[in-house]
């Protein structure tokens, strides 16, 4: 297992849970506009143990850990399987757990907006609005159906526009930021077909 990560108190955190099956340039893209956009002081990927919508078994941990550490290489980034050392696989539960064990950082949770427009199928996914700031990342083909979709509507008073993205980390719950950043159309599925997974890493 990795480290636990360390946290200087009142540190803003950005969360991007994914599979990583495997890691591209798409999740690095996100990544650094999310640091900059939503002035977070560090990112950590949590590479999930297996995202409960798909049934399908990823790469093992260990191959998807030491890929997404060759990606994404970068001072204010961690890679860590934090997901397995707490044994959660629903969102709602990993950020229960790590509020608790880190009580002073401030967490956002990060997806792309193709998580967004699903984000209602997702196991107490009003809890994790409620508790805990959310930056949308756009991704190409998603963004009127991320933008539109349930959980957005529902939520749409809870919206900070894009100007105020920095103030995101730092807003109560739920607040949620829907960012047009400059599209990648890097996919691990596009990647997989092409049975790419693992030679070239982007
Ligand atoms: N090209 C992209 N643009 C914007 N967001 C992305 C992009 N690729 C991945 N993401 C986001 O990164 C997070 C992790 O994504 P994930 O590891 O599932 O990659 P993926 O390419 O979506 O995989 P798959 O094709 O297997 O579904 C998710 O929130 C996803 O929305
Ligand atoms: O908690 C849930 O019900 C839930 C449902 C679908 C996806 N997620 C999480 O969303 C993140 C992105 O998943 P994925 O497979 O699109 O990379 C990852 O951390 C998953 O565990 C979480």
């Amino acid at each position: 297992m990795l480290p636990r990560p360390n946290v200087r108190p009142y540190e803003t955190i950005g969360l991007l849970g994914g599979s990583f099956d495997p890691p591209h340039q798409g999740h690095v893209a996100i990544t650094k506009a999310a640091l900059t956009l939503f002035q977070l002081d560090r990112i950590w990927w949590l590479v999930t143990p297996g995202n409960p919508l798909k049934s399908r078994q990823p790469a093992p941990m260990e191959d998807r850990l030491a890929a997404a550490r060759r990606v994404m290489d970068h001072p204010r980034v961690q890679i860590t399987d934090i997901e397995t050392r707490l044994e959660t696989t629903y969102t709602a539960r990993t950020l229960q757990k790590l509020q608790a064990m880190y009580p002073k950082a401030r967490f956002v949770w990060l997806m792309g907006a193709d998580n967004l427009a699903q984000f209602d199928h997702w196991k107490d996914w009003e809890w994790i609005m409620q508790n805990v700031p959310i930056g949308v990342l756009a991704r190409p083909g998603q963004r009127i159906s991320g933008r539109t979709s349930k959980a957005a509507n529902i939520y749409r008073h809870a919206q900070l526009p894009a100007r105020a993205a920095g103030l995101l980390a730092r807003a109560q719950a739920p607040a949620w930021c829907f960012l047009n950043v400059p599209m990648s159309d890097a996919s691990s599925t596009a990647i997989r077909a092409k049975g790419a997974w693992g030679r070239s890493d982007t």
